[in-house]
């Protein structure tokens, strides 16, 4: 599917180049000035989400050149080869589904000569079945009691896309039944998490696609050390663990029955991976009924990606903005401000979902690329932020583009809190677009030696995202939205979005390390200097420790 003519290279880079050149003499205030149908017309609605993307430093004619390049760097096509399971992860040879994940059971999908769409409702109502049983109290513990506590234990798409459901949905969700999450080899991870539970009542759902990463295996067999040592016995471990993999050899090595896993497949990478079995614990937490909400808002967006004209499709919108600046602007980083606290996870999710996806150095065919690709992603929920690193972005030397993320309705209603969370949104778009002038500032009576410093710049770029309120639905919605829009930029980067070789160097290294930590005695080293020395100061460290600690 690529092309070979480099990115770089086409028409519509080249112009969007020459374009950018006028776009700088500009500002917002101008366009605004000089166009007053700008807000109402850059904007674009889908499923109930409605995108206000007026206060970029794009005209008529940005938007039409960055459409272009789209074009020309076959957008549509390499959509479509993912709708019909082509084998678009080239670098691991695998298509890439997760679309199918959420496909209604009335359809189908044949890759392979498999229904995937099948396969994936039959696990969807296992999953079901045992989400009633254990919210029910019909799932019963070792020692014949219902289950209280769950802990999920990941890492990565194993664990950021549960934790942030859950933290996002808990509106909804079954308060009877406390939930955790285990991800990092840190041991205070674990023991802080099976502090206060009692063993008799925890459920461990052990998520991992390969079975094989070492945090989470780490972090299983000590809950599994917990487990048996609290209950006294080894068969407690078949009430109380269930695994959600795409390795049944690996789940049954480890001593959990396959009866009791869950498995999803190749085609469904780790980072979008929330929707699949990985979501048992996000499916226990809300109930199935709900959760079928989240896959149905999931296929919304699915659906407006791909069948919405790209001059109205939100996800495509918001890719281009992003190639926009990172390209154009060479702005480094994307901030992600969600005005509800329930999603007070979703830009650690995020981070996961666009980094691991678009860090990418290299072409699909394996040529170093010349311009930028994945953007820096993080973000803090607002109003939070605001008292916090939200002055640099307004009078920082920064370009930082953002997306601010509102609802109509609270889902804790309390006097006029919603509205006042609401107008902040609004206000601080409004002041990074347009800011204060030093006109303004000096009219206001302000001494002179002050004015540079009051003076905000404006022309700083922002999304508004505006939903209705949060809901499993709206979840799902949202999640595809940033999918698809990762999804548009490595189209356009012509890079692979789904693999992820950069992280497993440092695992390896870590493996040969772990040996010169644990030993007995002062181990022969032959690393570099600087990690030698780490090791034998952090031995020091240790022992020092140890004696101190001793009788
Ligand atoms: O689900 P697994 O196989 O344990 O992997 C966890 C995470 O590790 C990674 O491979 C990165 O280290 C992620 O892509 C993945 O989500």
């Amino acid at each position: 599917m690529p092309t070979t003519t480099p990115l770089r290279e086409r028409p519509a880079w080249q112009e969007l180049q020459r374009h950018h050149a006028e776009i700088v003499q500009t500002d917002l205030r101008t366009l605004f000035a000089d166009d007053p149908g700008r807000g109402e017309r850059l904007r674009a609605r889908a499923a109930g989400l409605y995108l206000d993307y007026s206060k970029h430093l794009v005209t008529d004619e940005t938007m039409r050149l960055l459409l272009r390049l789209a074009g020309e760097c076959h957008l549509e096509e390499h959509r479509d080869a993912m709708f019909r399971g082509e084998r678009i992860n080239v670098s691991e040879d695998r298509p890439v589904l997760h679309v199918a994940l959420r496909m209604p059971r009335d359809t189908s999908l044949t890759v392979d000569g498999v229904d995937v769409v099948r396969q994936v409702h039959e696990v969807l109502d296992r999953m079901a079945e045992f989400a009633r049983s254990v919210r029910s109290g019909e799932w019963l513990g070792h020692t014949g009691k219902p289950v209280r506590n769950v802990v999920n234990i990941g890492i990565g798409g194993s664990d950021l896309g549960p934790v942030m459901a859950y933290e996002a949905l808990r509106h909804y969700s079954w308060r009877d039944i406390a939930f955790r999450f285990v991800s990092n080899v840190d041991s205070t991870d674990l023991v802080e998490a099976l502090g206060d539970l009692s063993a008799e009542e925890t459920l461990f759902i052990v998520s991992s696609k390969t079975f094989g990463t070492l945090e989470t295996l780490t972090n299983a067999r000590s809950a599994r050390d917990w487990l048996v040592g609290g209950l006294g016995s080894e068969d407690a471990v078949a009430r109380h663990f269930v695994a959600v993999s795409t390795n049944a050899e690996r789940v049954a090595e480890f001593g959990i029955d396959t009866a009791n896993m869950f498995g999803f497949w190749d085609w469904v990478g780790g980072r979008y991976s929330m929707d699949s079995a990985i979501g048992l614990s996000t499916m226990i937490a809300i109930g199935p009924e709900q959760f079928h909400q989240m896959l149905a808002g999931f296929h919304d967006i699915d659906e407006h990606f791909r069948t919405a004209p790209l001059t109205e499709n939100l996800p495509v919108l918001m890719g281009l903005l992003a190639i926009w600046y990172a390209d154009f602007f060479g702005a480094q980083t994307v901030g992600v401000l969600p005005y509800e606290q329930y999603l007070h996870r979703f830009p650690a999710y995020l981070q996961q979902l666009t980094m691991e996806s678009n860090g990418k150095r290299v072409t699909l065919g394996g040529d170093r690329v010349d311009y930028d690709t994945g953007p820096v992603y993080w973000g803090e929920p607002g109003t939070n932020g605001q008292h916090s690193f939200y002055q640099l972005l307004h009078q920082g030397t920064r370009l930082i583009p953002v997306d601010f993320i509102g609802f109509g309705r609270a889902l804790n209603p309390l006097g006029d809190h919603h509205d006042l969370l609401t107008a902040n949104v609004f206000a601080q778009a409004q002041a990074l677009a347009f800011g204060r002038t030093e006109e303004d500032v000096r009219a206001e009576g302000t001494p002179p030696e002050v004015v540079p410093h009051r003076v905000m710049p404006g022309n700083r770029p922002s999304s508004v995202l505006l939903a209705e309120q949060l809901s499993p639905r709206v979840l799902g919605r949202l999640v595809a939205l940033y999918e698809h829009n990762v999804f548009t930029q490595g189209a356009v980067w012509g890079i692979d979005s789904f693999d992820q070789w950069g992280v497993e160097l440092g695992k390896v290294l870590a493996t040969r390390i772990a040996p010169a930590l644990t030993a007995a005695d002062e181990p022969s080293l032959e690393h570099d200097s600087s990690t030698n020395a780490l090791i034998h100061h952090y031995r020091t460290l240790k022992d020092s420790g140890q004696q101190r600690e001793g009788p």
